[in-house]
């Protein structure tokens, strides 16, 4: 599958989710042909299509189109990428932040490019256990690497303005492979983003 970006959104599929939202707004009590609301249905189809766009995204693809032969076996770590995604539950935002390392075997892919995985996953409908696995898979299956890390903390809406409506909380995920299933490796760089995980008070 190629590497593409949603630069325009599919007609047919917008003219379906438009009769949808139009549907879904009259269902919750509302008038779609109110002033304020007659656009409405238009603007979350493209938000949708937008926000799940990473459908249509290979991050295999991407992780070899910037991929470099290097003799490195430092860790490489690249953290404090912001997430957004949905929740494939209630399908209501969940946002936080990856960290993700690598020590590479011979190859190192581009700095954007590990951003741009967290992007392609992301804009799925998710749970957050796959969402860091997957990007562990990606990583581990482009480069071949000696091993991966990733630790995601997100926030889940659906946890605090509906459900159980906690708005403190915080949930971290990892994945490791390689190396990093050594404890050494693992508290490196756990200690080197440990000032960066979210705080609460
Ligand atoms: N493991 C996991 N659970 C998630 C994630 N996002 C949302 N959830 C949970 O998915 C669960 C769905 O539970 P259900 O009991 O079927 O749904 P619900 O009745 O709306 O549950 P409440 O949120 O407790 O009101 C909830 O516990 C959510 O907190 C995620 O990324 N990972
Ligand atoms: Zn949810």
């Amino acid at each position: 599958m190629a590497y593409k970006r949603i630069e325009h959104y599919d007609e047919d599929v917008t003219n379906d989710l438009i009769k949808n939202y139009r549907e879904t707004i009259r269902l919750i009590g509302e008038d779609p042909d109110r002033e304020g609301l007659i656009k409405t249905p238009k603007r979350i189809a493209k938000a949708m299509q937008y926000c799940t766009q990473g459908y249509g995204q290979d991050a295999g693809a991407v992780l070899n189109s910037a991929k470099f032969h290097e003799d490195i076996s430092e860790m490489i770590v690249v953290k404090n990428i912001e997430l957004y995604s949905m929740c494939e539950h209630h399908m209501l935002p969940f946002f936080g932040k990856a960290h993700i390392a690598y020590i590479p075997n011979g190859w190192i892919t581009g700095l954007s490019k590990i951003a741009r995985v967290v992007d392609i996953f992301s804009k799925r409908l998710q749970v957050q256990e796959r969402l860091t696995t997957q990007i562990l898979d990606a990583i581990k299956d482009a480069l071949n690497p000696l091993g991966v890390g990733v630790v995601i903390e997100a926030e889940h809406l659906c946890m605090m303005m509906r459900g159980v409506q906690k708005q403190n909380s915080v949930t971290t995920t990892s994945a490791f492979f390689g190396e990093f299933e050594k404890q050494t490796t693992r508290h490196e760089f756990i200690s080197l983003i440990s000032a960066d995980l979210i705080k609460r008070k």
